[in-house]
């Protein structure tokens, strides 16, 4: 059995879409917990509904970016992760602490990268008039955004799409792609080529 750790902020859909996929499928992991940089993010009470252990480590109640980052590393290492899940976690991780997840840690950014990476990638897509967007997901790397991609889902802008309702289209894609992509982790399948992502099948031989 892999060990899942998964950091949240908000409402926390993705993190519920693994937690769903992850029971429905049977997959061969354990979704160990469930940390949120925000006390009030409401992704801690779906988790709990689900059975899995929710810790808050806010980064309110630390002075500088590090500490937080130590405090986060390890109350994540007493579940021993195979990997960690970041799903909507708006916090952005020293290198140090990537360095200790490397090759372990994905995201899901709201965009397809590498165009609009950071914040606010719906309003920018818009205000680009873009034709296209959707969501990536990718290792996490020191810089922001710019880790191997593993998969993306493409979706299109509408003439009359409000940010709103950009984001839900984007979001729909999201539960289905970072599902996706957990479960190829933990299978094996993820392997990293000069800085590019194959999905390979399992070898038997
Ligand atoms: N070193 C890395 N850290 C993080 C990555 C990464 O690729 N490398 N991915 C992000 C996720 N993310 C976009 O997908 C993202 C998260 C947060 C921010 C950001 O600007 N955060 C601000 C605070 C914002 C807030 O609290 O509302 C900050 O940390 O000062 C940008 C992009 C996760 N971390
Ligand atoms: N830069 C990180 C970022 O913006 N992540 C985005 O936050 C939303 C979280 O939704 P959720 O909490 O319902 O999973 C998702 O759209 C995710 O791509």
């Amino acid at each position: 059995m892999k060990n899942i750790v998964i950091l949240i902020s908000g409402t926390g859909s993705n993190m519920e879409a693994i937690v769903r996929a992850a029971a429905n499928e049977r997959w061969p992991a354990t979704i160990a917990a469930v940390i949120s940089n925000r006390r009030d993010a409401p992704g801690l009470k779906t988790a709990a509904s689900y059975g899995i252990p929710t810790f808050v480590i806010s980064h309110q109640e630390f002075p500088t970016r590090e500490a937080f980052d130590q405090a986060l590393q390890e109350k994540i290492d007493s579940f021993v992760p195979d990997l960690v899940v970041l799903a909507g976690f708006l916090r952005i991780l020293t290198a140090g602490f990537v360095e200790h997840y490397a090759g372990r840690m994905l995201n899901i950014h709201p965009s397809l990268l590498p165009s609009f990476t950071g914040l606010n990638t719906h309003r920018r897509a818009l205000d680009t008039g873009v034709k296209v967007h959707g969501a990536t997901v990718h290792f996490v790397t020191a810089e922001l955004d710019h880790g191997p991609i593993i998969s993306q889902a493409v979706v299109p802008v509408l003439e009359n799409d409000t940010e709103e309702t950009l984001a839900a289209r984007v979001l729909q894609q999201e539960h289905i792609i970072y599902p996706h992509a957990v479960h190829c982790f933990i299978e094996g399948k993820l392997k990293i080529e000069n800085g590019r992502v194959h999905i390979v099948e399992k070898d038997y031989s």
